[in-house]
């Protein structure tokens, strides 16, 4: 817990015992397989990694077995029921009833084993869908959550709060950061359920590939997101573990954003598609704008590195070379 004079500093450090037993759940994810490369480039040696075949963290028994046999020291929870706009619209009760399993089990199951640290993700649609920009962490619950992706959104806030409650109670080392959205290596690219980024970026490819002379992109295009490379959110998770033990969750962004329009156009540009663009408004928009102030996080120390453009560019090189066609 934190003992230093403004009460959210580590006691001890996490980079210091590079053998140190880490359980990153959700490692074959986006997220978790971009923690999993940070900690292996760091010299992290000690790595508690299963398969969701292997361990389905919704179990209870299996979960609480799992950490009574493993004993991990730190826990990066990045399993989660994860997806975009349309899967979140469609699938409301895997999105609320899978995450809130997931998360109460091994949050629970950690403390109950003797876990020193844990770290939760969120998401910036945690925040009402009006609320002020750029976000601060404090606009949580302040008023209504975006339609779409309220359900996965009460979860994610559930997490927030389970964390800050057995900090309170039992004064123990449980932190949240909520990222905003991500993408890179690892992501899904399925042509529905997935987030904008790779969504876009497998149609691009495929209608370059078949000769097609449009391609259909969903909304409005006026939305403004904010994106960050999958890369520099391990590098921010890394530096949480290290330098944060706080009660209040933190925002992690680029700062940047763009609308699904500019977004379109780049990714078109990356890809190397020459035809139009036609525009679905039969689909939703979503929350109109979602910029997070990750300025907390920029004061103890941490930027992110990755430009969008640079970015996009090793995201499709990584899809070029990973994905069955
Ligand atoms: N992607 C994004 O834009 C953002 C993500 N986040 C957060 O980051 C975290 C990770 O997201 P992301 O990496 O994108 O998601 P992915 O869908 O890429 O990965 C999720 C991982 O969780 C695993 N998982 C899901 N259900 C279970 C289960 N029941 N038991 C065990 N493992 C399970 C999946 O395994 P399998 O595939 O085998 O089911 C997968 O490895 C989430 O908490 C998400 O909210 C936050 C903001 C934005
Ligand atoms: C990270 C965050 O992600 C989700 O929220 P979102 O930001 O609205 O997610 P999205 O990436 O799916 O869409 C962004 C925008 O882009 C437009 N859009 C255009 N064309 C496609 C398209 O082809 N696919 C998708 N998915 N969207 C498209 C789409 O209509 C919308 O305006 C949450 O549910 C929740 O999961 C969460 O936390």
């Amino acid at each position: 817990m934190g003992d230093n004079s403004n009460g959210t500093a580590p006691v001890s450090s996490f980079l210091a015992d590079k053998s140190a037993k880490i359980f990153v759940a959700g490692h074959r994810g986006l997220v978790g397989s971009a923690i999993v490369r940070k900690l292996r480039n760091l010299g992290f040696t000690n790595l508690l990694l299963r398969t969701h075949s292997e361990l389905d963290l919704t179990r209870q028994n299996d979960v609480e077995s799992f950490f009574a046999a493993e004993k991990p020291r730190f826990v990066i929870l990045a399993a989660a029921k994860v997806g975009g706009i349309h899967a979140n619209k469609t699938y409301p009760a895997e999105f609320i009833g899978i995450n809130l399993q997931i998360q109460t089990n091994v949050i629970d199951s950690s403390y109950r084993h003797g876990v020193q640290k844990l770290l939760f993700l969120g998401s910036s649609c945690i925040y009402p869908k009006f609320a002020p920009q750029p976000i601060p962490e404090e606009a949580l619950l302040t008023s209504p959550l975006e339609p779409t992706n309220e359900w996965y959104a009460v979860a994610k806030i559930a997490g927030i709060k389970m964390c800050q409650a057995y900090r309170i109670q039992y004064d123990w080392d449980a932190i949240s950061g909520m990222p905003t959205n991500l993408y890179g290596p690892n992501d899904n690219f399925h042509p529905e359920n997935s987030h904008v980024l790779p969504g876009l970026m497998r149609r691009f490819h495929e209608a370059k590939v078949n000769g097609a002379k449009e391609v259909v992109v969903w909304g409005t295009g006026s939305p403004l997101r904010e994106f960050l490379h999958v890369d520099d959110l391990a590098d921010a998770v890394v530096f949480l573990m290290e330098k944060y033990s706080g009660l209040g969750h933190l925002n992690v962004g680029s700062g940047k954003e763009v609308t699904i329009k500019e977004l379109a156009e780049l990714v078109k540009e990356v890809v190397g598609f020459e035809g139009a663009l036609v525009w679905d408004s039969s689909k939703p928009d979503g929350t109109p704008r979602k910029l997070m102030d990750s300025s907390k996080l920029a004061g103890l120390g941490w930027t992110p590195k990755v430009s969008l453009k640079d970015g996009l560019v090793d995201t499709y090189k990584w899809y070029l070379e990973n994905l069955k066609q």
